[in-house]
């Protein structure tokens, strides 16, 4: 049967990358989206607004919410200090397991755990299973509709601390609204808008960062 876009994309990355480069593996899968088949990867563009972010915040703990094939996730990876992990969360086991091959091919196994299922019955039992008492960092990429109530949840659970900084893709397109309106208009948070375009295309987009004020 036909492969899919996740399976040939980890294919450019193990025929173009060089094994334990980040840097390689970053660019092999820009390359396949720009040139071979466009993917909802967070893309070179906001990448580069989410490289500047997690260095500026240098996280000791950090939560993505939506692997996909991983792309954002050895972005985020490649930056963190010795020693510090991140969970990053995915529903589709398809998607998990070329994520977990992308990861490897760049070397980052050992600073990630990706957790597969759906982040409305994982947030719950983070703090248990992973011994976190708070995030640093959360990168939301995952289904739009979720975006609020999942930032909901982490305020329930006790996942967030003054400074705790969210920062969100496609809050233009494919949009976010309810999600934006929310921290925009929340005396609890401090937003701010990244314009950018949407991955690979002409088209805007921007990521929202929104730091929580307890
Ligand atoms: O739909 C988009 N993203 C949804 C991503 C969803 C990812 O997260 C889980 S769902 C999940 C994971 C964890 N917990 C609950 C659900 C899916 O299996 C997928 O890996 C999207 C779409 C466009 N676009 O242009 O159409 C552009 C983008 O940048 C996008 O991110
Ligand atoms: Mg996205």
């Amino acid at each position: 049967t036909r492969s899919t876009r996740p399976q040939r994309m980890l294919k450019a990355v193990q025929k173009n990358a060089t094994k334990g480069n980040p840097e390689s593996v970053i660019s092999a899968i820009d390359y396949f989206c720009k040139n071979s088949e466009w993917a909802m990867n967070v893309g070179d563009e906001k990448g580069s607004i989410l490289d500047s972010v997690v260095t500026e915040v240098n996280p000791s703990t950090v939560l993505e919410l939506g692997t996909y094939c991983g792309y954002s996730t050895v972005r985020i990876a490649r930056l963190l200090s010795p020693g510090t992990k991140l969970i990053t969360l995915e529903f589709n086991p398809a998607y998990a397991a070329v994520a977990r091959q992308i990861i490897a091919y760049a070397g980052l196994q050992d600073k990630v755990t990706l957790v597969e299922g759906p982040s409305s019955e994982l947030i719950p039992q983070i703090k248990e299973r992973f011994g976190i008492t708070t995030f640093d960092f959360i990168f939301l990429d995952h289904w739009k509709d979720r975006y609020l109530p999942d930032i909901k949840l982490f305020e329930e659970c006790g996942l967030l601390r003054k400074g705790s900084v969210l920062l969100a893709d496609n809050v233009i397109c494919p949009g976010t609204p309810e999600y934006l309106e929310y921290v925009r208009n929340s005396p609890h948070y401090e937003s701010r808008y990244y314009p950018a375009h949407l991955e690979y295309t002409k088209v805007e987009d921007g990521l929202e960062k929104s730091v929580f004020l307890g």
